[in-house]
């Protein structure tokens, strides 16, 4: 079912550090911050040879980071983020195996404007994934 690794997000307290300090100590090439009201965050990408890296910082009160960020104040990784040929095929399997798909369980478009779902991270090894349809 699983296809490419998509992104690795991290998600940081000041995104705008976060980036500079990718740029400046590492040489990444880094894209504009942007604002992703839907989703509660904002994110920078960082493209790499073989995926990406997705900073994510607070975009409101009801961001679903902040609490990570309470736990985790210097940040940490976040997500992961795998590719599917077809995520409602995935979502029904993954239900029928008895993992919790996070949300109404519907997909929703994500930064990269295709469908995304969150499966709950206590399911998975301790890990939150991400779902993008290829
Ligand atoms: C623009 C979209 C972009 C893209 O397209 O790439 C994105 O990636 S948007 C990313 C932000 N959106 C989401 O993360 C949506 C899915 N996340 C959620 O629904 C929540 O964050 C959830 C349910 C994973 C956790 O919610 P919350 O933090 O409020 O719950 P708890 O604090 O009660 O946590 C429950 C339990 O899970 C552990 N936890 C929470 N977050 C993570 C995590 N990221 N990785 C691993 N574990 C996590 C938390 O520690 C609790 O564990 P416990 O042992 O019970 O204390
Ligand atoms: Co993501």
């Amino acid at each position: 079912m699983l296809g490419r690794l998509n992104h690795v997000a991290i998600a940081v307290p000041d995104i705008e550090a976060a980036a500079r300090h990718y740029r400046d100590v590492l040489g990444a090439r880094t894209s504009p911050v942007e604002d992703q009201p839907e989703h509660g965050v904002q994110t920078v990408f960082i493209e790499l040879p073989n995926t990406k890296i997705e900073l994510l910082g607070v975009l409101g009160d009801a961001s679903p980071i902040r609490s990570f960020l309470d736990k985790n104040p210097s940040g940490g990784i976040h997500h992961v983020c795998y590719e599917v040929e077809d995520i409602l095929a995935a979502r029904d399997r993954l239900r029928q195996q008895g993992a919790r798909v996070l949300g109404d369980g519907e997909p929703r478009i994500g930064a990269h404007g295709k469908p995304v779902l969150f499966l709950h991270p206590k399911d998975f090894q301790g890990t939150l994934i991400e779902l993008e349809q290829a």
